[in-house]
């Protein structure tokens, strides 16, 4: 037998960290803009290099995001810490550029129902709008970075194929996305659908230049997330605390927890820089911030432990 059957694992890992955004933008109670802030600083205390600080958008469609002017322009921004935000149009990516943003992301989706409820429009009508978006961002060096969403299931749609991930993936990179994020949105994903669905993706778009961002709604998130790493996918998308879900896929859970993720990184012996009991602390006092349970396991043995 051979002694391990996991494959050439990458020997780092970049994690976005998207709490902030995709974890509190689902809140139903207002997050004070303090308590954002001082999220953000903690998890760049924790060692995180890139940390999805909010989202520029319509305020009617997710209030939770309606200060992210206030977020951006007041974080005290760390050197070696990229701080990307959502822009889904020109208003936004305006709005983003005043408030001193460097990095914004476009996002799209692999299904059609989803894009509609999501953006209010068609995926053709969304890469239409993303073009100037990025065009525009790219003039002012700002990097952008492109999401998938529904890329193993939409709430609304059921089964999505990957031909259709790998077709809206190729138009973002082909754009100027410099990333693609692609999103197990509802968190329907298995390791082998999520490996078939890579494959299709990476044969538009290198492998280097592809983002994991699962959600954990069936559990599946780790597995799927090893599965990808097998695939040579070295960039996760996860979420302190497990926090989050989509305004507009209903029961939807958070994404996979980064504490989770980075405990299973350290077991694997990959790199990722972070720290795991700061992060631990950062996602006990989160969670007793919007007064819910941690969705990490490793936070909840680490705190016992701890206490
Ligand atoms: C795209 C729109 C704006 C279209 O929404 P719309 O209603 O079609 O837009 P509109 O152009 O007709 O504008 C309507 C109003 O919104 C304003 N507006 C328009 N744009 C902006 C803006 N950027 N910032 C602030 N305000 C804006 C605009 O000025 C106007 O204001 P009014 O005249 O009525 O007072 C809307 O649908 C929207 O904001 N959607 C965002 C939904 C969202 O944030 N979803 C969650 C993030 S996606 C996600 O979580 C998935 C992901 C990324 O994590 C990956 C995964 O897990 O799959």
């Amino acid at each position: 037998m051979p002694r391990r059957t996991l494959g050439n694992l990458p020997k780092q890992v970049k994690i976005v960290e998207v709490g902030p955004r995709d974890g509190l933008q689902n809140e139903k109670a207002m997050v004070s803009t303090a308590t954002k802030i001082e999220l953000i600083h903690q998890l760049g205390e924790a060692g995180l290099s890139v940390i999805e600080a909010t989202a520029f958008v319509s305020p009617k469609w997710v209030p939770q995001m309606g200060d992210a002017h206030d977020v951006m322009t007041q974080i005290s921004r760390k050197d070696g810490v990229t701080y990307p935000v959502l822009t889904p149009n020109l208003k936004g990516l305006d709005a983003a550029i005043a408030a001193g943003a460097t990095e914004v992301s476009v996002f799209g989706s692999a299904s059609e129902s989803f894009s509609q409820k999501n953006i209010n429009c068609s995926i053709a009508d969304s890469l239409k709008r993303f073009r100037p978006v990025i065009d525009k961002a790219r003039k002012n060096n700002v990097a952008v970075r492109g999401y998938v969403s529904c890329v193993l299931g939409c709430p609304y749609e059921g089964d999505v194929a990957p031909a259709k991930v790998a077709g809206v993936a190729q138009e973002l990179y082909e754009m100027g996305c410099y990333e693609v994020s692609l999103g197990d949105t509802i968190g329907t994903g298995t390791p082998v659908k999520a490996q078939d669905m890579i494959a299709a993706v990476a044969q538009n778009i290198p492998i280097e230049k592809i983002a994991a961002h699962f959600h954990d709604t069936y559990g599946q998130a780790l597995a799927n997330l090893l599965a990808a790493l097998q695939m040579g996918i070295a960039t996760i998308d996860s979420s302190v605390a497990g926090l989050g879900g989509c305004p507009y896929a209903q029961g939807a859970s958070g994404n996979v927890a980064t504490e989770d993720v980075v405990y299973m990184l350290n077991g694997l012996g990959i790199e990722s820089g972070v720290d795991l009991e700061k992060l631990v602390a950062t996602g006990h006092w989160i969670c007793s911030r919007v007064g819910r349970p941690s969705a990490s396991k490793a936070q909840l043995a680490i705190s016992a432990h701890l206490n």
